[in-house]
Protein backbone atom coordinates (compact mmCIF):
# COMPACT_ATOMS: atom_id res chain seq x y z
CA UNK A 1 0.00 0.00 0.00
CA UNK A 2 1.65 3.44 -1.26
CA UNK A 3 2.14 5.82 2.13
CA UNK A 4 -0.66 8.11 2.59
CA UNK A 5 0.28 12.13 2.53
CA UNK A 6 0.07 13.68 5.77
CA UNK A 7 -3.22 15.11 4.52
CA UNK A 8 -4.51 11.99 3.37
CA UNK A 9 -3.30 10.46 6.41
CA UNK A 10 -5.65 13.40 8.93
CA UNK A 11 -8.34 12.91 5.94
CA UNK A 12 -8.88 8.60 6.97
CA UNK A 13 -8.37 9.56 10.62
CA UNK A 14 -10.81 12.37 10.68
CA UNK A 15 -13.23 10.19 8.90
CA UNK A 16 -13.43 7.36 11.46
CA UNK A 17 -13.34 8.97 13.91
CA UNK A 18 -16.54 11.31 13.19
CA UNK A 19 -18.09 8.04 12.46
CA UNK A 20 -17.67 6.55 15.89
CA UNK A 21 -20.85 7.01 18.07
CA UNK A 22 -21.41 6.93 22.01
CA UNK A 23 -24.48 7.51 24.38
CA UNK A 24 -22.03 10.36 25.65
CA UNK A 25 -21.05 12.22 22.79
CA UNK A 26 -24.02 14.59 21.45
CA UNK A 27 -21.89 16.12 18.28
CA UNK A 28 -19.26 13.55 17.10
CA UNK A 29 -15.56 14.10 18.02
CA UNK A 30 -14.37 15.65 14.77
CA UNK A 31 -17.41 18.60 16.01
CA UNK A 32 -16.46 18.86 19.47
CA UNK A 33 -12.55 19.26 18.50
CA UNK A 34 -11.24 16.91 19.90
CA UNK A 35 -8.60 14.88 16.87
CA UNK A 36 -5.73 16.87 18.58
CA UNK A 37 -2.82 14.93 16.73
CA UNK A 38 -2.80 12.29 13.73
CA UNK A 39 1.07 11.16 12.80
CA UNK A 40 2.46 7.94 11.22
CA UNK A 41 5.67 6.69 12.36
CA UNK A 42 7.65 3.57 11.79
CA UNK A 43 4.43 2.49 10.93
CA UNK A 44 2.75 2.70 13.91
CA UNK A 45 -0.31 5.32 13.26
CA UNK A 46 -0.57 7.97 16.47
CA UNK A 47 -3.55 9.64 17.21
CA UNK A 48 -4.34 11.77 20.53
CA UNK A 49 -7.50 12.77 21.37
CA UNK A 50 -8.25 16.32 24.18
CA UNK A 51 -11.56 15.98 25.90
CA UNK A 52 -13.58 18.34 27.56
CA UNK A 53 -15.12 15.83 30.05
CA UNK A 54 -13.99 12.47 31.71
CA UNK A 55 -14.20 10.15 28.96
CA UNK A 56 -12.09 6.99 29.68
CA UNK A 57 -14.70 4.65 29.37
CA UNK A 58 -15.84 6.30 25.58
CA UNK A 59 -12.12 5.87 25.10
CA UNK A 60 -11.73 2.35 25.11
CA UNK A 61 -14.46 2.10 23.11
CA UNK A 62 -13.36 4.00 19.80
CA UNK A 63 -10.30 1.54 20.27
CA UNK A 64 -12.24 -1.41 19.97
CA UNK A 65 -14.33 -0.27 17.42
CA UNK A 66 -11.94 1.39 15.35
CA UNK A 67 -8.60 0.00 15.42
CA UNK A 68 -9.04 -2.42 12.92
CA UNK A 69 -10.45 -0.24 10.58
CA UNK A 70 -7.55 2.54 10.74
CA UNK A 71 -5.20 -0.04 10.05
CA UNK A 72 -6.83 -1.58 7.15
CA UNK A 73 -7.08 1.96 5.84
CA UNK A 74 -4.02 3.32 6.82
CA UNK A 75 -1.62 0.36 6.17
CA UNK A 76 -0.65 0.83 9.83
CA UNK A 77 0.55 -2.31 11.92
CA UNK A 78 -0.87 -0.81 14.98
CA UNK A 79 -2.29 2.41 16.57
CA UNK A 80 -0.63 3.84 19.59
CA UNK A 81 -3.45 5.56 21.34
CA UNK A 82 -3.57 8.58 23.35
CA UNK A 83 -6.46 10.75 25.54
CA UNK A 84 -5.82 13.68 27.42
CA UNK A 85 -8.26 15.52 29.18
CA UNK A 86 -8.65 18.66 29.62
CA UNK A 87 -11.39 19.18 31.35
CA UNK A 88 -14.11 22.43 31.05
CA UNK A 89 -15.20 24.71 33.34
CA UNK A 90 -18.55 25.30 33.21
CA UNK A 91 -21.32 28.05 34.36
CA UNK A 92 -22.00 27.62 37.72
CA UNK A 93 -25.21 28.43 39.35
CA UNK A 94 -26.15 32.48 39.21
CA UNK A 95 -22.77 32.95 37.91
CA UNK A 96 -21.27 32.72 41.62
CA UNK A 97 -17.71 33.02 41.84
CA UNK A 98 -15.69 29.27 41.82
CA UNK A 99 -13.69 27.93 45.31
CA UNK A 100 -10.28 28.11 44.66
CA UNK A 101 -8.44 25.13 42.42
CA UNK A 102 -12.20 23.67 41.89
CA UNK A 103 -13.57 23.90 38.13
CA UNK A 104 -16.83 22.21 38.57
CA UNK A 105 -19.08 21.36 41.72
CA UNK A 106 -21.56 18.62 41.51
CA UNK A 107 -23.80 18.79 44.71
CA UNK A 108 -25.17 15.34 45.33
CA UNK A 109 -28.40 15.48 47.34
CA UNK A 110 -31.36 13.69 48.61
CA UNK A 111 -34.96 14.31 50.27
CA UNK A 112 -34.34 11.88 53.28
CA UNK A 113 -32.04 10.04 55.35
CA UNK A 114 -30.61 6.67 54.88
CA UNK A 115 -31.36 6.52 50.69
CA UNK A 116 -27.31 5.92 49.97
CA UNK A 117 -26.08 9.70 49.19
CA UNK A 118 -22.90 9.49 50.41
CA UNK A 119 -22.41 5.70 49.28
CA UNK A 120 -23.57 7.10 45.66
CA UNK A 121 -21.12 9.96 46.15
CA UNK A 122 -18.11 8.26 46.97
CA UNK A 123 -18.29 5.40 44.38
CA UNK A 124 -19.53 8.08 41.61
CA UNK A 125 -16.11 10.52 42.63
CA UNK A 126 -14.21 7.25 42.12
CA UNK A 127 -15.86 6.30 39.25
CA UNK A 128 -15.45 9.98 38.09
CA UNK A 129 -11.65 9.38 39.22
CA UNK A 130 -11.71 6.15 36.76
CA UNK A 131 -12.78 7.99 33.74
CA UNK A 132 -9.71 10.04 33.91
CA UNK A 133 -10.79 13.22 36.34
CA UNK A 134 -9.02 14.41 39.29
CA UNK A 135 -12.05 14.64 41.94
CA UNK A 136 -12.69 15.95 45.50
CA UNK A 137 -15.14 15.14 48.09
CA UNK A 138 -16.50 17.63 50.40
CA UNK A 139 -18.43 15.80 53.03
CA UNK A 140 -21.19 18.22 53.91
CA UNK A 141 -23.30 15.97 55.73
CA UNK A 142 -23.25 17.27 59.03
CA UNK A 143 -25.66 14.99 60.45
CA UNK A 144 -23.80 11.84 59.82
CA UNK A 145 -20.60 12.91 58.36
CA UNK A 146 -19.65 9.05 56.89
CA UNK A 147 -17.22 10.06 54.41
CA UNK A 148 -14.46 9.34 56.67
CA UNK A 149 -15.98 5.91 57.77
CA UNK A 150 -16.33 5.08 54.02
CA UNK A 151 -13.18 5.90 52.91
CA UNK A 152 -11.10 4.27 55.81
CA UNK A 153 -9.68 7.51 56.76
CA UNK A 154 -11.71 7.78 60.48
CA UNK A 155 -9.69 9.63 62.89
CA UNK A 156 -7.81 11.29 60.25
CA UNK A 157 -7.17 15.40 60.57
CA UNK A 158 -6.27 17.37 57.75
CA UNK A 159 -3.21 19.31 58.38
CA UNK A 160 -2.74 23.23 58.28
CA UNK A 161 0.04 24.59 56.36
CA UNK A 162 -0.34 27.97 57.16
CA UNK A 163 -2.74 28.24 60.52
CA UNK A 164 -5.44 29.41 58.48
CA UNK A 165 -6.21 27.21 55.71
CA UNK A 166 -6.77 23.19 55.88
CA UNK A 167 -4.97 20.63 53.38
CA UNK A 168 -7.30 17.92 52.31
CA UNK A 169 -6.84 14.57 53.43
CA UNK A 170 -6.22 11.98 50.53
CA UNK A 171 -7.83 9.05 50.28
CA UNK A 172 -8.17 6.62 47.00
CA UNK A 173 -7.01 9.53 45.08
CA UNK A 174 -9.48 11.30 45.91
CA UNK A 175 -8.97 14.52 48.04
CA UNK A 176 -11.35 15.18 51.04
CA UNK A 177 -12.53 17.35 53.57
CA UNK A 178 -15.49 16.24 56.37
CA UNK A 179 -16.95 17.76 59.58
CA UNK A 180 -16.21 14.56 60.61
CA UNK A 181 -12.45 14.72 60.76
CA UNK A 182 -13.16 17.80 62.57
CA UNK A 183 -15.98 17.40 65.02
CA UNK A 184 -15.61 14.41 67.25
CA UNK A 185 -18.64 12.46 68.65
CA UNK A 186 -22.03 13.76 68.39
CA UNK A 187 -20.85 17.60 68.54
CA UNK A 188 -21.86 19.10 65.34
CA UNK A 189 -25.50 17.25 65.30
CA UNK A 190 -26.79 20.20 67.71
CA UNK A 191 -25.52 22.84 65.90
CA UNK A 192 -28.17 25.31 64.95
CA UNK A 193 -28.64 26.05 61.36
CA UNK A 194 -26.96 29.65 60.73
CA UNK A 195 -23.85 27.71 62.53
CA UNK A 196 -24.20 24.79 60.24
CA UNK A 197 -23.79 26.41 56.91
CA UNK A 198 -21.08 28.84 58.27
CA UNK A 199 -18.93 25.81 59.18
CA UNK A 200 -19.29 23.93 55.64
CA UNK A 201 -18.89 27.38 53.74
CA UNK A 202 -15.94 27.57 55.64
CA UNK A 203 -14.82 24.20 55.08
CA UNK A 204 -15.35 24.22 51.20
CA UNK A 205 -13.72 27.88 51.17
CA UNK A 206 -10.76 27.02 53.43
CA UNK A 207 -9.74 23.82 52.34
CA UNK A 208 -6.69 23.58 49.85
CA UNK A 209 -8.28 21.68 47.18
CA UNK A 210 -5.82 20.70 44.49
CA UNK A 211 -6.65 21.25 41.32
CA UNK A 212 -10.01 19.55 40.48
CA UNK A 213 -11.93 18.99 37.54
CA UNK A 214 -14.81 17.85 39.87
CA UNK A 215 -15.65 18.36 43.30
CA UNK A 216 -18.55 16.17 44.74
CA UNK A 217 -20.43 17.74 47.22
CA UNK A 218 -22.11 15.16 49.75
CA UNK A 219 -25.07 17.36 50.76
CA UNK A 220 -27.05 17.09 54.28
CA UNK A 221 -30.11 15.04 53.86
CA UNK A 222 -33.49 16.91 53.42
CA UNK A 223 -34.75 20.13 52.27
CA UNK A 224 -34.98 22.50 55.35
CA UNK A 225 -32.63 26.27 56.03
CA UNK A 226 -29.29 24.62 56.19
CA UNK A 227 -29.49 22.86 52.70
CA UNK A 228 -31.34 25.86 51.37
CA UNK A 229 -28.71 28.13 52.22
CA UNK A 230 -26.01 26.26 51.03
CA UNK A 231 -27.93 25.01 47.55
CA UNK A 232 -27.78 29.08 47.13
CA UNK A 233 -24.60 29.56 48.06
CA UNK A 234 -21.98 26.95 47.35
CA UNK A 235 -21.25 28.12 43.79
CA UNK A 236 -23.12 24.61 42.19
CA UNK A 237 -22.77 23.65 38.71
CA UNK A 238 -25.32 21.56 38.95
CA UNK A 239 -27.15 18.78 41.33
CA UNK A 240 -27.73 15.09 41.53
CA UNK A 241 -30.61 13.64 43.47
CA UNK A 242 -30.51 10.36 44.61
CA UNK A 243 -34.13 8.35 46.08
CA UNK A 244 -34.97 4.88 46.07
CA UNK A 245 -38.03 3.61 44.93
CA UNK A 246 -40.36 3.54 47.70
CA UNK A 247 -43.48 6.58 47.49
CA UNK A 248 -42.11 8.01 50.85
CA UNK A 249 -38.35 8.66 49.63
CA UNK A 250 -39.83 10.03 46.04
CA UNK A 251 -41.99 12.66 47.90
CA UNK A 252 -39.34 13.77 49.05
CA UNK A 253 -36.73 13.69 46.47
CA UNK A 254 -39.89 15.81 44.49
CA UNK A 255 -39.09 18.48 47.45
CA UNK A 256 -35.64 18.32 46.90
CA UNK A 257 -35.87 19.24 43.22
CA UNK A 258 -38.14 21.61 43.88
CA UNK A 259 -35.44 23.32 46.33
CA UNK A 260 -32.73 23.30 43.58
CA UNK A 261 -35.31 24.93 41.48
CA UNK A 262 -35.77 27.39 43.93
CA UNK A 263 -32.09 28.47 43.81
CA UNK A 264 -31.47 28.27 39.77
CA UNK A 265 -29.68 24.95 40.29
CA UNK A 266 -30.15 22.93 37.43
CA UNK A 267 -30.67 19.03 38.78
CA UNK A 268 -28.57 16.80 36.19
CA UNK A 269 -30.03 13.54 37.10
CA UNK A 270 -31.95 11.49 39.67
CA UNK A 271 -30.38 8.69 40.52
CA UNK A 272 -32.55 5.56 41.94
CA UNK A 273 -30.23 3.89 44.67
CA UNK A 274 -31.10 0.47 45.95
CA UNK A 275 -33.66 -0.35 42.99
CA UNK A 276 -33.36 -3.82 42.54
CA UNK A 277 -32.21 -6.02 45.49
CA UNK A 278 -29.98 -8.66 44.44
CA UNK A 279 -29.42 -11.72 46.22
CA UNK A 280 -25.90 -12.32 47.08
CA UNK A 281 -26.62 -16.19 47.28
CA UNK A 282 -28.52 -16.80 43.67
CA UNK A 283 -28.54 -13.37 42.07
CA UNK A 284 -31.98 -13.47 41.62
CA UNK A 285 -33.23 -10.11 41.62
CA UNK A 286 -36.61 -8.79 43.74
CA UNK A 287 -37.83 -5.20 43.94
CA UNK A 288 -38.56 -5.28 47.47
CA UNK A 289 -39.06 -1.16 47.04
CA UNK A 290 -41.47 -1.09 44.00
CA UNK A 291 -40.31 0.01 40.87
CA UNK A 292 -41.03 2.77 38.52
CA UNK A 293 -41.14 5.39 40.66
CA UNK A 294 -37.87 7.17 39.71
CA UNK A 295 -39.12 7.25 35.87
CA UNK A 296 -42.38 8.95 37.06
CA UNK A 297 -40.42 11.88 38.37
CA UNK A 298 -37.95 12.00 35.50
CA UNK A 299 -41.59 12.00 33.29
CA UNK A 300 -42.81 14.45 36.10
CA UNK A 301 -39.75 16.95 35.92
CA UNK A 302 -37.90 16.36 32.86
CA UNK A 303 -35.15 15.09 34.69
CA UNK A 304 -32.97 12.13 33.11
CA UNK A 305 -32.85 9.43 35.08
CA UNK A 306 -29.32 9.25 35.36
CA UNK A 307 -29.05 5.72 36.87
CA UNK A 308 -29.76 3.08 38.46
CA UNK A 309 -27.93 1.09 41.51
CA UNK A 310 -28.86 -2.20 43.21
CA UNK A 311 -29.12 -3.11 46.52
CA UNK A 312 -26.88 -5.54 47.25
CA UNK A 313 -24.65 -6.23 50.25
CA UNK A 314 -21.08 -6.00 48.71
CA UNK A 315 -22.13 -2.47 48.83
CA UNK A 316 -22.28 -1.96 52.13
CA UNK A 317 -19.49 -4.64 53.08
CA UNK A 318 -16.94 -2.76 51.00
CA UNK A 319 -18.29 0.83 52.37
CA UNK A 320 -18.39 -1.07 56.06
CA UNK A 321 -14.32 -2.17 54.93
CA UNK A 322 -13.19 1.53 54.28
CA UNK A 323 -12.98 0.27 50.74
CA UNK A 324 -15.48 1.81 48.29
CA UNK A 325 -16.55 -0.94 45.63
CA UNK A 326 -15.06 1.36 42.37
CA UNK A 327 -11.92 1.36 44.97
CA UNK A 328 -12.32 -2.18 45.53
CA UNK A 329 -13.30 -3.77 42.53
CA UNK A 330 -12.03 -1.91 39.66
CA UNK A 331 -12.88 -4.59 37.50
CA UNK A 332 -16.36 -5.59 38.98
CA UNK A 333 -19.98 -5.23 37.58
CA UNK A 334 -20.77 -2.62 39.76
CA UNK A 335 -17.64 -0.52 39.27
CA UNK A 336 -18.77 -0.57 35.40
CA UNK A 337 -22.20 0.43 36.35
CA UNK A 338 -21.04 3.53 38.48
CA UNK A 339 -18.74 4.47 35.98
CA UNK A 340 -21.37 4.20 32.98
CA UNK A 341 -23.11 6.60 35.16
CA UNK A 342 -20.23 8.73 36.07
CA UNK A 343 -19.54 9.51 32.47
CA UNK A 344 -22.57 9.97 31.47
CA UNK A 345 -23.27 12.62 34.09
CA UNK A 346 -19.66 13.86 33.07
CA UNK A 347 -20.80 14.41 29.37
CA UNK A 348 -24.47 15.64 30.40
CA UNK A 349 -23.00 18.34 32.59
CA UNK A 350 -20.87 19.41 29.53
CA UNK A 351 -22.84 19.74 26.65
CA UNK A 352 -26.01 21.22 28.85
CA UNK A 353 -23.32 23.49 30.48
CA UNK A 354 -21.72 26.93 28.88
CA UNK A 355 -18.12 26.97 28.84
CA UNK A 356 -16.40 29.46 31.35
CA UNK A 357 -12.86 30.35 31.13
CA UNK A 358 -11.70 28.99 34.78
CA UNK A 359 -10.72 30.81 37.85
CA UNK A 360 -7.37 31.62 37.91
CA UNK A 361 -6.66 30.12 41.54
CA UNK A 362 -4.63 32.39 43.38
CA UNK A 363 -3.07 31.25 46.99
CA UNK A 364 -1.35 33.25 49.89
CA UNK A 365 0.30 30.80 51.76
N1 LIG B 1 -27.07 0.11 46.96
C1 LIG B 1 -26.78 -0.29 48.19
N2 LIG B 1 -26.68 -1.59 48.50
C2 LIG B 1 -26.39 -2.00 49.78
N3 LIG B 1 -26.21 -1.14 50.80
C3 LIG B 1 -26.31 0.17 50.54
C4 LIG B 1 -26.58 0.67 49.24
N4 LIG B 1 -26.60 2.03 49.29
C5 LIG B 1 -26.34 2.37 50.57
N5 LIG B 1 -26.17 1.24 51.33
C6 LIG B 1 -25.90 1.19 52.77
O1 LIG B 1 -26.98 1.86 53.41
C7 LIG B 1 -26.52 2.63 54.53
C8 LIG B 1 -26.90 4.08 54.35
O2 LIG B 1 -26.21 4.61 53.23
P1 LIG B 1 -25.65 6.09 53.23
O3 LIG B 1 -24.96 6.43 54.50
O4 LIG B 1 -24.90 6.25 51.96
O5 LIG B 1 -27.02 6.87 53.14
P2 LIG B 1 -27.27 8.42 53.22
O6 LIG B 1 -28.45 8.68 52.36
O7 LIG B 1 -26.03 9.18 52.92
O8 LIG B 1 -27.64 8.59 54.72
P3 LIG B 1 -27.59 9.94 55.57
O9 LIG B 1 -28.13 10.97 54.71
O10 LIG B 1 -28.44 9.62 56.76
O11 LIG B 1 -26.14 10.16 55.89
C9 LIG B 1 -25.01 2.40 54.58
O12 LIG B 1 -24.73 1.38 55.48
C10 LIG B 1 -24.65 1.95 53.16
O13 LIG B 1 -23.50 1.13 53.14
Amino acid sequence: MPALTPEELHAQVSAVVAAFQHPTLQQDLIHLHALHHVAMLDNVLHIELILPFAWQSGFVSLQEQTTGTLCRLTGADRVEWRLTHDIATLKRAKNLPGAKGVKNIIAVSSGKGGVGKSSTAINLALALQAEGATVGVLDADIYGPSVPMMLGCEGERPSSPDGKHMAPVMAHGLATNSIGYLVTDDNAMVWRGPMASKALMQLLNETLWPDLDYLIVDMPPGTGDIQLTLAQNIPVTAALVVTTPQDVALLDARKGIVMFNKVSVPVLGIIENMSMHICSQCGHAEAIFGTGGAEALTEEYGIPLAGKIPLHISLREDLDAGLPTVSRWPDGDFTRLYRDIAGAIAARLYWDGEVVPPDIAIRIL
